[in-house]
């Protein structure tokens, strides 16, 4: 048997990046005999194995047949008698499809070198239709590098993949995580500009390819410039997309919680915020209670955060200084000479929330 370093590590090593995790591909090799060697297989789906010491993933050799639409209609055939080559053909991108082995030669029978060069993204064989997620991965890779662009047939490709209704049948989970890897690359906006010169960002984000702009994706590129956490990413990303319809979108690509509720918040509040700058303390306040920044402090500095990226002049210094004051008073104190002097239930809330309308209201007047 043969092993090859494949995939991202090769590529990003003949970039000149740092390479990460390593990807590797056996030829000559029953499932038996790694088993034997001590890999452990993981996956139903693919012949993988893990090393037993470094833990890397070890492919075996294949060529996968589609039986039936969408992602779960594999079949592959994973024999000692697959070559590297063929193992090869049906990867995604030619820059993805270098092979290099134990000798540091490289096999590259799909010129992914010269693509490497040229700077385009560009699929390998016609297998590329195996797997839909693929759409995902060029459009993820458009962000990540930026001065790549997308070779013409393979944008005719995706775009007939697409027109065949190839990304309705992906898993909730996997679109999700590709487009939240893709808001964590350098140009973000790349992505969504990807998918919607396909057609896929329609299909899987309408409520954002309806909104679409050239203001959006700078917002958009912006978040991921400030090297912002993925949830603000989210919220830039949403916050124009109105309530019921954010809140369908979140259900339909199972979006994670913190996600979730920042976008929701954002898109919700950002216009109250960004004019919050001037408001007086009673809507101050109000603003504060409405973004539940009292009792999660960090989370409003993620709304700030992404108010900064959808409106760049936006001085969060007023509102950090309204909170700051909020959270400064004494609550307990208050509550308990509340109860000394007989006032009961929200009489004890009324008290509070004006010791904090003042408390703002100094901190603004400074
Ligand atoms: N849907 C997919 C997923 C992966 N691959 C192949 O498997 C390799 C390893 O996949 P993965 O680690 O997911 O991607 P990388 O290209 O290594 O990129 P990253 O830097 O994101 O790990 C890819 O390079 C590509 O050859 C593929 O053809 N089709
Ligand atoms: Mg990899």
């Amino acid at each position: 048997m043969q092993t090859y370093m494949v995939g991202g590590a090769v590529r990003d090593a003949l970039l000149g990046l740092p390479v990460n995790d390593h990807d590797w591909v056996v030829v000559g090799a029953t499932p038996q005999e790694m088993i034997l060697a001590g890999y452990l297989p993981v996956g139903k789906d693919f012949p993988v194995f893990l090393h037993p010491q470094t833990r890397e993933e070890y492919a075996l050799a294949r060529t996968e047949r589609k039986t039936a639409r969408g992602y779960h209609g594999f079949q592959f055939h994973a024999e000692p008698d697959v070559t590297l080559e063929q193992d090869l053909a049906r990867r995604d991108l030619t820059i993805n499809a270098i092979a290099q082995g134990e000798d540091g030669v490289l096999v590259d029978p799909f010129h992914g070198r010269a693509d490497l060069k040229k700077k385009v993204l560009r699929h390998v064989t016609d297998a590329f239709r195996e797997d839909p997620v693929r759409i995902l991965r060029v459009a993820r890779f458009a962000a990540r590098f930026h001065d790549f662009t997308i070779a013409p047939e393979t944008l005719a490709l995706m775009r007939e993949m697409v027109d065949n209704g190839e990304v309705d049948a992906l898993v909730a989970e996997r679109v999700w995580q590709e487009l939240a890897r893709g808001l964590m690359e350098r140009h973000p906006s790349r992505m969504f500009a990807a998918l919607r010169d396909c057609g896929a960002l329609e299909r899987l984000l309408a409520e954002v390819a309806a909104r679409w702009r050239p203001r959006l994706a700078q917002q958009v590129d912006r978040s991921a410039e400030r090297g912002t956490a993925l949830p603000v990413r989210f919220a830039c990303l949403v916050h124009g997309v109105p309530q019921h319809d954010l809140r369908a979108l979140c259900e339909r690509l199972r979006v994670p919680n913190e996600c979730r509720e920042l976008g929701e918040v954002v898109a919700r509040e950002h216009a109250h915020v960004l004019a919050g700058g001037k408001s007086a303390a009673p809507e101050v306040l109000k603003l504060l209670e409405r973004c539940d920044a009292i009792r999660k402090p960090q989370r409003f500095g993620e709304v700030l955060a992404a108010c900064e990226c959808i409106e760049p002049g936006f001085d969060r210094s007023r509102l950090e200084r309204a909170l700051a004051a909020a959270l400064a008073v004494p609550t307990h104190e208050i509550a308990a000479e509340a109860q000394r002097q007989g006032v009961k239930g929200p009489g004890i809330g009324e008290r509070v929330h004006h010791a904090r309308e003042a408390a703002v209201a100094r901190a603004l007047d400074e």
